[in-house]
């Protein structure tokens, strides 16, 4: 469960980015966050990831601490491979290797990318990047997934894949939060929230 109360954020140079915005993602809902360039999209998966400090309110995640994140900056290692990306954090989280490795797989399988999993980052298209990211994001099937536009660099069939995959970690139980501009998430979402127009349920 994500839970969003009352939360204001301002940026760096005190400028307000929202005020007093509620949101809640239960365990097993997938919900969309919609909002013109720069209404605060990537600030709130910020504040959600604890990356930027609310000035007003609270942020509860339930599991607490970890969650899985898909930046609209990626954060992949260029000089590893695909795999290497998914294999590496869950080794740094005490997996063992092979289990990682096979978790590693089954994600790029899922996202249609096994063909590249030994390519470097370096190598591989934005949209494979892309689909790197959300892979390595619900490999180990996380309790709260946060993703900022994660199908922006796809066509349509690959944002269907990532939409799928979105919705079958939800199916299995994660709050998965989602910004987006992309009307085929919109229309599959359980709750969708508009950042430009002040936030309401649908
Ligand atoms: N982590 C952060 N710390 C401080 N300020 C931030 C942070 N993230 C975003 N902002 C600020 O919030 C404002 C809204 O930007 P943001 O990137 O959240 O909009 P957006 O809706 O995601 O836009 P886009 O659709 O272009 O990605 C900007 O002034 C930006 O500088």
């Amino acid at each position: 469960m994500i839970r969003v109360d009352d939360v204001t954020a301002e940026s760096h140079d005190g400028a307000v980015i929202f005020n007093a915005l509620t949101l809640e993602v239960r365990d097993g809902q997938l919900a969309i966050v919609t909002g013109h360039a720069g209404s605060g999209k990537s600030a709130l998966i910020d504040v959600c990831r604890g990356e930027l400090r609310p000035v007003a309110g609270t942020v509860t995640l339930d599991p607490p601490g970890r969650c899985a994140v898909v930046t609209q900056g990626y954060e992949l290692c260029e000089s590893l491979t695909a795999a290497e990306n998914i294999v590496l954090p869950l080794v740094a989280r005490g997996m063992a290797y092979a289990e990682a490795a096979g978790l590693a797989s089954n994600a790029l399988g899922r996202l249609g990318i096994d063909s590249i999993s030994d390519h470097l980052i370096d190598e591989i298209s934005g949209g494979q990047r892309q689909r790197v990211a959300v892979a390595r994001a619900i490999a180990d099937s996380p309790a709260i997934v946060l993703a900022d536009e994660p199908t922006s660099a796809l066509d349509a069939e690959n944002r269907a894949i990532v939409l799928a995959e979105l919705r079958r970690v939800a199916d299995a139980g994660a709050a998965v939060l989602v910004t987006t501009n992309d009307a085929q998430l919109a229309e599959d979402a359980d709750a969708s929230y508009d950042l430009g127009a002040r936030l309401s349920p649908r």
